[in-house]
């Protein structure tokens, strides 16, 4: 579990967290939502120690991360194998695991393709493969599905189910997609403006290989999450 408890954020007189509290629960998938400025980006930041200038307190017992970004940070001129391999110490135990992970993703056959030749889907195919493969006690992704087209979009996610089915990971997932939040979380914070806090949080009780995209309970969901998305306060 990762807990963020009475966090003070300033940049020089703009307040953007004033005594904010978070817990990333372990083995879920934890949504962020909320406004452009809120302080998604730097919460993810100061998560990864990539900011330390905060007060309060971020107790984050994970020794390994892994980061799935909009735009892939895959590693050109290499093959699909090769990116998943970077970051492994000992790739020779995990054979069976990229097989199974590039399988459900549907990019086996592009095993062992130079990354250059890969559509933008493929791409973020494969930085999910390796983020779920490596062994990282905690994922953090961020818009990792923006750029792509909707029925794309949809397909990786129904397609990212199945691994989260296959093995639970503690990811946090920051989107400005509401139907994407409902797919693959299990609980989601909607953000304020700021000084941001947590307008809402909504545990999606669905199980995960049952969300249809049409179904009434994920319509109901998107129509409550919106309410709050367009409220002012
Ligand atoms: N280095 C910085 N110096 C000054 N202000 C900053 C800095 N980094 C972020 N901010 C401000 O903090 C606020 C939160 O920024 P942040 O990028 O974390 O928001 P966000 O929720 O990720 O936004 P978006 O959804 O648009 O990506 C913004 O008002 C931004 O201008």
């Amino acid at each position: 579990m990762i807990k963020i408890k009475n966090l003070y954020k300033n940049f020089n007189d703009f307040q953007l967290f004033d005594n904010f509290n978070l817990i990333i629960p372990k083995g879920k998938v934890t949504v962020i939502l909320g406004p452009s400025g809120s302080g998604k980006t730097t919460l993810m930041r100061m998560l990864s120690n990539l900011d330390k200038d905060f007060k309060g307190e971020i107790i984050n017992n994970s020794n390994i991360f892994s980061y799935v970004f909009q735009e892939d940070r895959l590693l050109p001129n290499k093959t699909v194998l090769d990116n998943i391999e970077f970051v492994l110490n000992d790739s020779e135990n995990y054979l069976e695991k990229i097989d199974m992970t590039l399988s459900i993703l549907e990019i086996l056959d592009k095993k062992n393709e130079n990354i250059n030749n890969l559509s933008g889907g493929q791409k973020q195919r494969v930085s999910i493969a390796r983020a779920f493969i490596s062994p990282s006690d905690f994922i953090i992704m961020d818009e990792p599905f923006k750029s792509l087209d909707f029925e794309l979009k949809i397909n990786i996610i129904y397609d990212f189910i199945k691994l989260l089915v296959q093995e639970k990971k503690t990811i946090l997932l920051v989107t400005h997609d509401v139907l994407e939040a409902i797919l693959l979380g299990d609980i989601i914070h909607i953000f304020s403006k700021p000084p941001t806090i947590i307008k809402k949080t909504l545990n999606v009780d669905i199980n995960k290989s049952e969300r249809e995209i049409y179904s009434n309970k994920i319509i109901e969901l998107e129509k409550e999450i919106y309410k709050y998305l367009c409220s002012t306060k």
